[in-house]
């Protein structure tokens, strides 16, 4: 099997080679050093439990839902199922995971032409500026059983590479099944985000389909000397369905951009981030908003986070819901089919891979 040849962002620095050219940014590309100071994003933290209730409490929280997805496209959560402790254990096996000996680590490389496993950025062209990032990628595909009369049900079925599953089955695997169990059970974010647009609850999970995919990346951003020229994630949006993020709990990086200028997302304990994927911006005929997102390094603290997404099952076709194309809201986009692969061919490119999809 053929591994990437290039040095993951730990052996660039372990090599003492300097800070490679292949990371700078050059201000044409960024008019303003990256680092440069962005203020805090104000966006609601909604309750997922009460997403569901036909309270009046539920229905405001369906309101911030619709008010933060289709203005900002990311929504603080909490109440997600998830403890403090369990949380924890995420980060501290992450942490354990970068901190293995690379030749342990390489065992898990990503192998050419698959985003699964250990690496670097992806590169797909040689004059691409890389990211500050170092990533586990792990693939799980979920068998969403419709039958059910209790709800939905989300079964782990396989991942593709086996050997990530008999290493991480016990300690990162346990984070996937827990959102399985936790909080994917039952399908709150798709049924809120359908009820919160007056849409039937199951709209966007009929589309969703029975064989949906959770991929998760675990990531690393090692301290950087250049925060102002060097990027941790460049500028892109999800081609996911929506996303789910744990940021670190300590260290900002994350930004959103919204009317043309970079915000922080907040770091608020025990709540997690759901942002909107370029899927269901198309299911919601653009109504909830894909965001631009990045992530900027910081010169003396590593950073660390993990990055879900739910994305519908490769033959569903994604197009936007029928009750939302309306005479004043013209359909905007086509049916998609397959979308991720459009998405990869697009996304180094720096382009936006949703305009494919735009009529
Ligand atoms: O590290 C983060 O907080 C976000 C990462 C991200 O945007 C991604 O993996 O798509
Ligand atoms: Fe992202």
């Amino acid at each position: 099997m053929e591994k990437p040849k290039f040095k993951t962002v730990q052996e660039v620095i372990a090599s003492g080679e300097g800070l490679p050219e292949r990371y700078l940014h050059t201000p044409t590309t960024e008019s303003q050093p990256l680092d440069a100071p962005v203020p805090e994003m104000d966006i609601p933290a909604i309750d997922l439990i009460l997403l569901l209730s036909p309270s009046e409490y539920g229905r405001q929280e369906l309101s911030k839902l619709h008010s933060a997805l289709s203005t900002w496209g990311v929504v603080q959560v909490m109440n997600h199922g998830m403890t403090e402790a369990f949380l924890e254990n995420i980060y501290e096996l992450t942490k354990q995971f970068f901190a293995l000996p690379t030749e342990e680590k390489q065992k898990y490389a990503r192998e050419i032409g698959s985003i699964q496993g250990y690496g670097n950025d992806m590169i797909l062209s040689d004059d691409q500026v890389l990211d500050w990032i170092d990533r586990l990628y792990l693939t799980t595909t979920l068998k969403i059983n419709v039958n059910f009369t209790s709800g939905l049900r989300f079964q782990l079925v396989s991942g593709k590479s086996s050997y990530f599953y008999s290493m991480f089955k016990k300690s990162l695997g346990l984070y996937i099944r827990g959102f399985i169990e936790e909080f994917l059970e039952h399908c709150f974010v798709l049924k809120g985000m359908a009820r919160s647009l007056e849409l039937d609850e199951n709209c966007f999970l009929d589309m969703y389909g029975e064989n949906a995919m959770m991929d998760t990346r675990f990531n690393l951003y090692p301290p950087c000397p250049r925060p102002d020229k060097v990027i941790g994630v460049k500028p892109h949006a999800d081609g996911s369905a929506f996303t789910l993020l744990l940021p670190d709990k300590d260290v900002e990086g994350l930004q959103f951009l919204k009317d043309g200028k970079w915000y922080k997302a907040p770091i608020v304990p025990d709540t997690i981030l759901i942002n909107v994927g370029d899927q269901i911006e198309i299911m919601s005929n653009g109504i909830y908003k894909s965001p631009v997102h990045r992530v900027v390094t910081n010169r003396e603290k590593e950073r660390i986070s993990v990055a879900t997404f739910c994305v519908p099952g490769a033959d569903q076709e994604i197009q936007p819901v029928d009750a939302l194309v309306t005479k004043t809201r013209p359909r905007l986009y086509k049916t998609v089919k397959k979308y991720v692969e459009l998405y990869f061919e697009y996304y180094q490119q720096g382009r936006r891979p949703i305009e494919a999809a735009l009529i």
